[in-house]
């Protein structure tokens, strides 16, 4: 698979978000890789995070997006991944900022908390927006520094229950 493909996972919260966002992304002919969950049957986020997460650690995606019901379970998970900065947003400016200050790869939205079309909103900035690097390569460079001291960068896979 090419790393430019967007990888997607959501729990049973973020799963009717999730279809909009995949017609958003069809319709914009930007490849995807849809790892679930695929039904509104409750689950567990932190398997479906792990996966995205684990991809954008691991280098085969370039960029991820997660969605539960706030966005906040699945942000506190795929930030332990390291190399990944993953962003709730729930602002249009939010998902512009996170791109061009924190080069962020990999979108978090909460699908009880934002609307469909604020969702959409937010996804094109956080897509179309190029990081700005200079005085914020060194913010970056300090999380680096701090990740190399904190984690230790191995792949987890769950082994608790997903239901
Ligand atoms: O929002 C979430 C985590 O931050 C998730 O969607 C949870 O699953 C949410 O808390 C809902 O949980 P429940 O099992 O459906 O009660």
């Amino acid at each position: 698979m090419n790393k430019s493909t967007i990888w997607i996972g959501n729990d049973h919260g973020g799963y009717e978000l999730k279809q909009h966002i995949i017609e958003f992304l069809k319709k914009k002919e930007i490849p995807y890789n849809d790892i679930g969950t695929d039904s509104t049957e409750i689950v567990r986020y932190p398997y479906f995070a792990a996966k995205v997460a684990g991809a954008v650690s691991r280098g085969e995606a370039e960029r991820g997006i997660l969605i539960c019901s706030t966005g906040i379970g699945m942000s506190i998970i795929a930030n332990k991944f390291k190399g990944v900065r993953a962003s709730l947003c729930t602002s249009t400016f939010a998902g512009k900022m996170t791109r061009a200050h924190n080069n962020s790869n990999l979108l978090v939205l909460g699908g009880k908390v934002t609307g469909t079309l604020e969702a959409l909103d937010i996804l094109e900035a956080w897509l179309t927006t190029e990081y700005e690097g200079g005085r914020h390569g060194i913010s970056l460079g300090l999380i680096s520094e701090a990740e190399d001291t904190l984690c230790n960068g191995d792949t987890w896979e769950p082994t608790g229950p997903m239901r």
